[in-house]
């Protein structure tokens, strides 16, 4: 069976690749998801200048899933740019995650990006939950469109955005409206659900320090929300726009539903943070496995093919 897929002529050898977020801050961190079976290295979402993030404690894991208020730390935009020369020693695409604190932050990202040959893709994230003060874009249609509007101008690479869930049906319908004016290579769906909070009951307390305990969701708690945002999407977008999934993936099983749903490739956060390289290798290995199981050659088999019940 053959996990390999293409994003946008973008070939990855397997469709499992690391979330951006968890470890994949720094080079040694990216050159680590190079070394591993990762079909992708995806960077740390990237602002123009370094950031510390919050303050810590602000990441913390139950059996279920995380918790993060990062607060974008991360190497500054030109760190990731020149990481990309470096990223050419791995034969898999090297994809940079950007969040501008501002949409002119964004369009000067994209700019200084243009004609990078050693950048298969931009993910442009609209759903960091975690900057105070800041509103996520995602959740705003007409800064969404407005932000889209500027970034095509300029954008040469193929570029696809983070989503953030989306809980109310008609909010599939107008982001998807906005998002099929625009020729996007994929959209990810989904990132963290934002603000959750999470308490030790023992200490009684909150379990993060920033912004009062609140920070975003993620592992298992968000997987049925992280399907229904890759299955709405999957049946809204021009089919030329491709879904990553994201959310919840910690076996092969859990791939195979995004798939099912109608991803073309998969990202793995909480779990990567949680066990590391190797999950790349192991999820890859049990997808193949009930890929095998069912007689399925490859993704395209059953990519999309979940069955309603009517
Ligand atoms: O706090 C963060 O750095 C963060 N945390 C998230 O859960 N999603 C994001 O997109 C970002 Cl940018």
């Amino acid at each position: 069976v053959s996990l390999a897929t293409s994003i946008a002529g973008v070939s990855l050898s397997s469709c499992l690749y690391n979330a951006s977020g968890p470890l994949c801050t720094t080079a040694e961190e990216l050159d680590a998801i190079g070394n591993s079976e990762a079909g992708a290295i995806l960077s740390k979402s990237a602002t123009l200048e370094k950031r510390a993030g919050n303050p810590e404690p602000r990441y913390f894991e139950t059996p279920w899933g995380s918790i993060n208020s990062m607060g974008l730390p991360n190497e500054g935009f030109q760190y990731y740019l020149d990481y990309a020369s470096r990223a050419e020693a791995f034969a898999k695409p090297y994809i940079m995650s950007i969040s501008g604190l501002s949409h002119q932050d964004n369009v000067d990202m994209i700019k200084a990006l243009a004609g990078q040959k050693h950048i298969a893709a931009i993910e442009l994230n609209l759903s960091c939950p975690n900057v105070p003060g800041k509103p996520q874009t995602g959740y705003d249609f007409e800064q969404s469109r407005a932000l889209l509007q500027r970034v095509f101008e300029h954008v040469s690479l193929p570029l696809g955005v983070k989503l953030p869930p989306y809980f109310d049906l008609p909010h599939f319908d107008m982001m998807a409206a906005v998002l099929n004016d625009y020729p996007l290579a994929f959209v990810t769906c989904v990132n963290s659900i934002g603000n959750g909070l999470v308490i030790d009951p023992e200490s009684e307390s909150v379990v993060i320090k920033p912004k009062s305990g609140f920070g975003g969701i993620g592992g298992d708690f968000i997987k049925p929300t992280a399907l229904a945002n890759v299955r709405k999407f999957y049946t809204l977008l021009n089919k030329d726009i491709a879904i990553i999934g994201c959310g919840g993936v910690k076996s092969g099983l859990d791939a195979f539903e995004h798939i099912l749903c109608g991803a073309s490739a998969v990202q793995i956060g909480t779990q990567f943070m949680r066990e590391g390289t190797t999950c790349f290798s192991r999820i890859a290995r049990e997808l193949g496995e009930i890929m095998q199981q069912k007689g399925y050659a490859d993704i395209t088999s059953f990519q999309g093919k979940l069955r309603s019940l009517d």
